[in-house]
């Protein structure tokens, strides 16, 4: 852990991501060539991230996890680009995917098997083909995170801090060069929130986090605000941090 890989380029070139409107929506949409309505829910978006750590911060709505969801192509923009160390998240899908992986906030999006070991192991299915070298390969990623216990027991039976612990493993196991977590401290209590961002500290690959704990959102070489779907702040976290704080000082 803690290499001395070079972070990714990620490069957003005018993206946006519009969705339809609901008749009875309050928003004020803009009319397409077809007369359809749309609502612009993140963007445009004109930004190169080459930094290691990048944290984003905003309001609830604001736009946070759709900019997430751009960077491995779940979401695919409406319009501009999304590329990845120069690759394409529409055209070049799977590769991007296989580059970045992405932390949900509730984990059982992530667990989708009966127990962690299993998770980590079908994550682990293409890299090691042979069952006894997934098995041995899963056991070393549990061990690394200190998970081993838990990794055997039914998902279902763990506190919500130790499903989204056990989560973010899984999506490590790869070893992607991008990792994206949306949230990840949501329901983590002090002790094991400290040792997520001290996990995340010694990663050696580049981090992009959407948080709404502050001081994670401080740990970064560079913080983004959104505020109803533009990014309104792009520089220190510091100054990220306050800028956030004052455009919500008022309810
Ligand atoms: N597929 C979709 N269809 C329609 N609207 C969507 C879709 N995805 C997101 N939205 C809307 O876009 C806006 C931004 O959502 P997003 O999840 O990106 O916000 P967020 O900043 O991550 O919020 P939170 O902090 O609450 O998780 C919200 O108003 C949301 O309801």
């Amino acid at each position: 852990m803690g290499g001395t890989r070079h972070p990714a380029v990620i490069e957003l070139d005018g993206a946006v991501v519009e969705v339809p409107v609901d008749d009875d929506a309050h928003v004020a949409p803009s009319r397409g060539a077809g007369g359809d309505r749309w609502r612009t829910i993140v963007g445009p978006l004109d930004l190169t991230l080459r930094e290691r750590r990048v944290t984003v911060v905003g309001a609830n709505g604001s736009g946070k996890s759709t900019l997430l969801r751009l960077l491995n192509g779940l979401v695919l923009p409406s319009r501009g680009t999304v590329r990845v160390d120069g690759l394409d998240t529409g055209r070049d899908g799977s590769a991007v995917r296989r580059r970045v992986a992405f932390g949900f906030t509730d984990p059982l999006s992530q667990l989708v098997m009966p127990t962690g070991r299993e998770d980590v192991e079908l994550s682990l299915r293409r890299t090691h083909r042979g069952r006894a070298e997934r098995a041995a390969a899963a056991g070393r990623v549990l061990d690394r995170f200190g998970l081993a216990d838990l990794g055997d027991r039914s998902v279902y039976d763990l506190s919500g801090g130790e499903r989204q612990l056990l989560a973010l493993a899984v999506v490590l196991a790869t070893d992607p060069a991008v990792l994206v977590l949306d949230e990840p401290t949501t329901l983590l209590d002090r002790r094991n929130t400290l040792l997520l961002r001290r996990t995340l500290e010694s990663l050696p690959q580049t981090v992009v986090v959407a948080t709404h704990d502050l001081d994670l959102a401080l740990e970064a070489d560079r913080t983004l605000v959104v505020d109803r779907a533009r990014v309104v702040f792009d520089g220190p976290p510091r100054e990220a941090v306050e800028r956030y704080v004052a455009l919500t000082a008022t309810p």
